[in-house]
């Protein structure tokens, strides 16, 4: 499975925002941080992909077939969106509010595998014991999680995840994110997340596209990109990358004078 993206442009009305994104292509089971600085047209990218915003030129493409022709039903077969903002004020239970993610692709008649799928996505995430609770009854952090088991449920090709872990607290970002990685990699999925914690790109993904003013900087590997005197110049601060005891990446940061 390949995901290629090319040439591709969005705007808002007069406003261009994305222009001539493109990256290397993106294997199944390939894990993708999108890092960039606010406003960089981060979410822009994911809803182009997604087809919530119409791109006005490129080539968004997976396994081949051309996701911009396709009907927003047919990618949403295929590509799942956790948009920035989530919550709902619904009657519903948590395992309810799972449940109907995953029916809305496939019409309304519940089966036991159904509910099996759901049942193992909310004790993979760690949010067995929220099924019965009201939806509108969660701290932040629960939302967010359950969002992200909302968009893991369908099992798409393709998981768009805008930045997943802003909510959560540092055992719950490392647990999401460790969730994240071996479902997908399980699945042979790919999954793309917008992030702003260098460090858990860095630890978390295997590549990083980098992206400011709605154009690519730099796209490879966290150890390649990371070290870029373009982070730097991107985020406005001075960074030193390191190597912890335990070989991963540490990205060191202040304030440029
Ligand atoms: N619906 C909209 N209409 C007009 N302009 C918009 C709209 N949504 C976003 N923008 C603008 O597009 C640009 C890119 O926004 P986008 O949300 O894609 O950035 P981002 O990288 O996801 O930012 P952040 O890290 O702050 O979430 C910004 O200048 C923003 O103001």
């Amino acid at each position: 499975m390949t995901l290629e993206i090319s040439g591709l442009c969005s705007d808002y009305g007069s406003k261009k925002i994305l222009k001539d994104v493109s990256i290397a292509p993106v294997a199944g089971g390939e894990f993708v941080g999108l890092i960039g600085p606010n406003a960089s047209g981060k979410s822009t990218l994911f809803k182009s992909i997604a087809g919530a915003v119409k791109a006005t030129d490129g080539v968004i493409s997976l396994d081949g077939r051309d996701l911009r022709r396709a009907s927003r039903g047919q990618r949403s077969k295929v590509v799942a969106y956790m948009p920035q903002s989530y919550g709902c004020n619904a009657v519903l239970t948590v395992f309810e509010c799972v449940l109907l993610a995953l029916k809305q692709m496939t019409g309304w008649r519940v089966k036991q595998d159904d509910l099996q799928r759901v049942s193992n996505v909310l004790h993979a995430l760690g949010l067995s014991h929220l099924a019965d609770r009201g939806i509108s009854k969660l701290s932040g952090g629960q939302a967010q999680m359950v969002s992200v088991a909302q968009t893991l449920v369908r099992e798409p090709r393709l998981v768009l995840l805008d930045e997943p872990t802003s909510a959560l607290d540092l055992h719950h970002q490392l647990s999401i994110l460790s969730t994240i990685r071996a479902f997908m990699r399980n699945r042979n999925m790919i999954v793309i997340a917008a992030l702003h914690d260098l460090n858990l790109a860095a630890q978390f993904c295997d590549r990083l596209v980098l992206i400011k003013e709605g154009e690519v900087l730099a796209d490879g590997k966290p150890e390649k990109v990371l070290a870029l005197k373009e982070i730097d110049e991107t985020y406005r601060v001075m960074t030193n990358l390191e190597k912890t005891s335990r070989d991963t990446l540490y990205v060191d940061a202040r304030l440029s004078a």
